[in-house]
């Protein structure tokens, strides 16, 4: 497959102490790729190392499988980059703030009208940054990203200090971007609930560690084996005979049974099963998903330190 990014064991160290270590990045071409870890777990000074702001030592490092290292600085034609808050003119407009870019950087004028109506500001061009929102702000810093219309796009947690409102907004532009443009898009948050929400692929890093990488379904799967399953009964401790000897089944509250996860099949049978047998079910759920999956796997070794 493809990979828009590849890295081999990409390590960084400030001085002695070591922030990225061993991260080994699989980011399909066409994906939306999160990169989700807690604050502090290396995230930044990845993108830091992707985007070429810190030199990594070795060839480990591939965009469109080629070397970052050995292609420098040509290499960057094909990437956008959204890195913080963007740095922008506040006294000049929208507009002015991206034809300066694309004069600086020898980019077609015309590409400036397709760019502000992809990220929504066409009506607000010719207003001064200095009275935009943050999230209009962020929106403008990645239309800049997308002057040299890039087919991959790297955006560090794009919607940091966002409004709801703002960071509904910035999750559409990445589907739109996505769906739409054709864009690979690598984007770091901590969030994992946004990551579910927009992602197609995950990367999971712990203190400088890749912890899981995968789909999101198989992500959603594995979360839910070590989960368990809740079925509302009234008064269901009279009901508790229905269940199977050997599924583990106990009472969790006066109108819950609750037993381990093992598959979605077992769960249709069981419905079945109990329906047919006269029981009246009344709702079905998970408990402890991927929400808790995410915490245990961030917060284990953080109480060995
Ligand atoms: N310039 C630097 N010098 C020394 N240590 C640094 C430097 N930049 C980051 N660190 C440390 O490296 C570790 C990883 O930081 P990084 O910013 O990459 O994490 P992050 O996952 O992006 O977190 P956040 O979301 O809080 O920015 C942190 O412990 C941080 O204190």
């Amino acid at each position: 497959m493809p990979y828009a990014i590849h890295t081999q064991d990409l390590s960084f160290a400030f001085g002695r102490r070591t922030v990225v270590s061993g991260l080994s990045l699989h980011v399909p071409e066409g994906s939306i790729y999160g990169f989700l870890g807690p604050n502090g777990a290396g995230k930044s000074t990845s993108i830091r190392l992707l985007t070429g702001m810190l030199l990594s030592d070795k060839d480990n490092i591939f965009i469109g499988g080629r070397s970052l290292r050995r292609h420098l600085p040509d290499i960057f034609r094909g990437m956008g980059t959204l890195i913080e808050s963007p740095s922008l003119y506040a006294h000049l407009t929208a507009r002015e703030n991206l034809r300066l870019i694309a004069t600086l950087r020898g980019l077609p004028a015309a590409r400036i009208d397709e760019v502000l109506a992809i990220v929504g500001l066409r009506s607000v061009q010719h207003r001064k940054v200095a009275h935009f929102s943050l999230g209009m702000k962020q929106r403008l810093g990645i239309g800049i990203a997308l002057l040299a219309d890039p087919a991959l796009l790297i955006l560090d947690e794009p919607a940091n200090g966002l409004d709801p409102s703002g960071i509904i907004e910035i999750r559409d532009l990445i589907r739109h971007l996505h769906q739409q443009e054709g864009k690979t898009i690598f984007v770091s948050s901590h969030l994992l609930a946004e990551v579910e929400k927009t992602c197609t692929h995950i990367g999971i890093i712990h203190k400088g560690t890749l912890r899981y990488e995968g789909t999101l379904e198989q992500l959603q799967l594995e979360a839910r084996q070590g989960g368990e399953v809740v079925f509302t009964i009234p008064a269901a401790a009279q009901h508790l005979t229905a269940f199977p000897d050997d599924w583990g089944a106990r009472l969790h509250s006066a109108d819950e049974v609750l037993f381990p996860y093992t598959g979605a099949d077992r769960i249709t049978e069981l419905n079945q099963r109990l329906v047919g047998a006269g029981v009246p079910v009344c709702g079905i759920r998970m408990q402890g998903g991927l929400e808790d999956w995410f915490m245990r796997l961030t917060q284990k070794d953080r109480e060995i330190v």
